[in-house]
């Protein structure tokens, strides 16, 4: 499968405008994956035009579903997030079981991928949403990343700082452990050589609202995480 093989992701938020011009750029950038997805404000309307847009490009695009209501068909893959240290059993597997149950017979089971969301920042919109339990040892994190590779034999291990930059020693830990799981890292990459150093480490890199906020800055994140070794 080629997601495990991507090292550099743009993440565009579904719930955030971006221009033409701003868009061909992330598009031709030479990133692996334009991945779409957001923890609020995520609609049919937003996902549908950014995959019509994207399209025009190369660049292959997946889809992470926050809400089964903003679920297409048409996308290269579909991201499945399920939230390790959420305190909700929502988070982790009930919205899962309620989309199976409904839209189990018409899944085409080998589009999907299941990641294992372990969020670190206690201050992001994502870890309030799912509840999330972010005061964890280093020690506790690893624990969930054995659990999704050796307990779940989930195929991505998703360590997510959304909007701060994270701790590399833990992400380091985390990939000691980690032998067939990927390691997906993503959160407040604002440079290339943050970029540079995370791509050290994890096996791929996902930079999310500096596409927003500095494109030129973005955009040099991906020569930084493709030479990294
Ligand atoms: C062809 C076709 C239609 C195929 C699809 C078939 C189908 C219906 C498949 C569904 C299968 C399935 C099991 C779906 C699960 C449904 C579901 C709703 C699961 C819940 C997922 C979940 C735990 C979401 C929580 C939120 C989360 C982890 C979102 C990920 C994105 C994220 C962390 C964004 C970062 O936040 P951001 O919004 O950028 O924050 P800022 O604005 O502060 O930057
Ligand atoms: O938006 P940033 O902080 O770059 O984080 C990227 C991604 O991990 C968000 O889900
Ligand atoms: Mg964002």
């Amino acid at each position: 499968m080629d997601y495990l093989e991507w090292r550099h992701v743009f993440k565009l938020d579904p719930a955030k405008d971006i221009s033409d011009e701003a868009l061909e750029k992330i598009c031709e950038s030479g990133t692996d994956v334009i991945l779409v997805g957001g923890t609020d404000g995520v609609t049919l309307d937003g996902v549908l035009d950014l995959l019509v847009r994207v399209r025009r490009f190369e660049v292959p695009i997946a889809l992470e579903i926050s809400t089964i209501d903003a679920v297409t068909p048409g996308y290269d893959y579909y991201f499945i997030p399920t939230v390790l240290n959420s305190d909700d059993p929502k988070w982790i597997k009930n919205l899962h079981h309620e989309a199976i149950k409904e839209y189990g017979d018409i899944m085409v089971w080998d589009e999907l991928v299941a990641e294992g969301y372990c969020i670190l920042n206690p201050n992001c919109k994502v870890a309030e949403v799912t509840q999330a339990n972010t005061d964890l040892s280093t020690d506790d994190v690893v624990a969930y990343a054995r659990m999704a590779e050796n307990f779940f034999k989930l195929p991505v291990f998703y360590l997510e700082y959304s909007g701060v930059y994270g701790d590399i020693a833990i992400v380091r830990a985390v990939k000691n452990e980690l032998q067939n799981t990927k390691l997906f890292y993503g959160g407040g990459i604002t440079s290339s050589k943050q970029a540079a150093e995370m791509a050290q480490v994890a096996d791929t890199v996902v930079v999310g609202n500096i596409i927003y906020e500095d494109l030129k800055a973005a955009l040099s994140t991906v020569k930084a995480v493709k030479n990294a070794i």
